[in-house]
């Protein structure tokens, strides 16, 4: 176990040595440790020294304060940048946007002590190879995300490791320690306390793993209520429909588990039947319909994402897709064809993506109709790229300047004349020409 050998890039080694040659300790910590120790390529290089950042900065010829109040500086050598952080005792992992106070130490184990799970508390270095005093490693080699030391005291210094928990068992295929757990579960309300920018990271990170689906236990331990209400209603609505066998939030898991990991596309399978809770009625026979769910999903999927403070270009696509995620179509090319432009081009594949998903997720009810009207669709829209069609008007044969030319007054009219002859190319593409589109000038 302690002979575990780490590749340390050689800038991190360089300075590793810089600061050990001058009498303080340093060595690689947290999430590159731990993912060394899996045979993962970790992200970034994270070292941890008694320096304070005072002592560091004398040390290395180009530096800058990433996080000072935090006892971050970055040492920059050969272009690169290594954040070089002094031993802390108070767990505070804050964004730098709102700093406590942090108390600096000289020991290494009062500083692995406050981080938050045993396999992101080891740390390593050539010289005193891996240091591991809370049983990280053992943890890693059995599967367990463990907080350090008192777990309710871990969560007090910082909620967000609430979600890190339950983000690591999702990446990682781990299980949660039954203490972690339970410190999870009574102290998830204080998830309320942090920014909407920092659950967003840890949000798309476990979204995009391999085990989305964990998504499930999130609700569970209470965590899901505290930042996505909209996902416990879910769980908490049934579909008495043919159409499926699972709750609708059930269903949602089991429709991210159906799509690869895209943050658009797992956002989207996250979101698209979020308005079926209020859309919800119930027929005659015990009937459960959900009418104009889609519609209701897009409005609820732009306030979540607003308040999640996502950016503009995901929101504008995943809206698109709720939106048209359950828009069907007999397969014929000009249903295609319509379907591209309505969707867009750039997100028709993945609308054809958020399709099967859904459907995998449903009952075998109809299934086999289902998929075959998607794949006939697929095939369909292969063939209209191929033949290079028109779907849009930046691939009409004519442009509004054409429409001048021809007699027509500059102004609104020419906008809808243009539709009108896309509306004519969707239906038959072979009228994409100056000519047969200006003779219906004249008509
Ligand atoms: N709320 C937090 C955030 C981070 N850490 C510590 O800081 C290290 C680096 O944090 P971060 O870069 O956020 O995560 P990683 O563990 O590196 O994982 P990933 O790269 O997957 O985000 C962690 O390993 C952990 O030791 C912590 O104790 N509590």
């Amino acid at each position: 176990m302690d002979k575990l050998k780490i590749n340390l890039p050689k800038q991190v080694n360089e300075i590793i040595k810089v600061l050990q040659e001058h009498g303080y300790e340093a060595y690689a910590v947290g999430g590159c440790v731990r993912d060394s120790a899996l045979g993962r390529k970790p992200e970034d290089w994270d070292i941890t020294t008694s320096a304070t950042p005072e002592e560091t900065k004398a040390l290395f010829h180009r530096t800058f304060d990433t996080g000072i109040e935090h006892g971050t500086v970055t040492v920059l050598l050969d272009h690169e940048g290594f954040e070089v952080t002094t031993y802390r005792v108070d767990g505070d992992y804050e964004d730098n946007r709102h700093p406590k106070e942090v108390t600096f130490t000289r020991n290494l184990r009062e500083d692995l002590l406050r981080r938050d799970f045993t396999i992101n508390a080891m740390a390593y270095n050539e010289k005193d190879g891996l240091v591991d005093v809370f049983g990280g490693m053992h943890d890693l080699e059995a599967g367990v995300i463990r907080c350090v030391g008192n777990a309710r005291q871990r969560f007090s210094e910082d909620a967000l490791r609430i979600l890190r928990g339950v983000r690591f068992a999702a990446q990682l295929g781990f299980e949660i320690e039954e203490d972690t757990r339970s410190g999870m579960r009574e102290l998830a309300d204080t998830l309320q306390n942090i920014s909407a920018e920092r659950i967003q990271i840890e949000l798309i990170k476990m979204l995009t793993s391999k085990r989305p689906g964990l998504l499930k236990d999130a609700y569970d331990l209470g965590i899901t209520k505290q930042f996505l209400p909209e996902f416990d209603q879910m769980m908490e609505t049934d579909q008495e429909t043919p159409h499926h066998m699972y709750n609708v939030g059930e269903h949602t898991l089991h429709a991210m588990e159906n799509i690869r990991a895209d943050k658009i596309l797992r956002l989207t399978m996250l979101m698209h039947d979020m308005g079926k809770p209020k859309m919800k009625t119930i027929d005659a026979n015990g009937r459960a319909h959900f009418k104009k769910h889609a519609v209701e999903s897009e409005s609820i999927a732009k306030n979540v994402l607003r308040r999640l403070k996502f950016d503009n270009d995901t929101l504008h696509k995943v809206c698109k897709l709720v939106c048209y995620h359950d828009y069907r179509m007999p397969a014929e090319a000009a249903n295609v064809r319509k379907a591209m432009n309505k969707i867009g081009e750039d997100l028709f594949p993945y609308y054809m993506e958020v399709r099967r998903a859904d459907v995998l997720a449903q009952s075998l009810y109809q299934r086999e109709e289902k998929l075959s009207n998607l794949d006939a669709i697929e095939k369909l829209y292969c063939e209209i790229l191929e033949k290079k069609q028109c779907v849009s008007l930046k691939d009409l044969a004519v442009t509004g300047k054409d429409l001048i030319e021809a007699g027509m007054k500059p102004g609104k009219e020419i906008g809808d004349k243009l539709e009108e002859m896309l509306g004519i190319v969707l239906i038959n593409p072979e009228k994409n020409t100056k000519e047969a589109l200006l003779k219906t000038l004249h008509i």
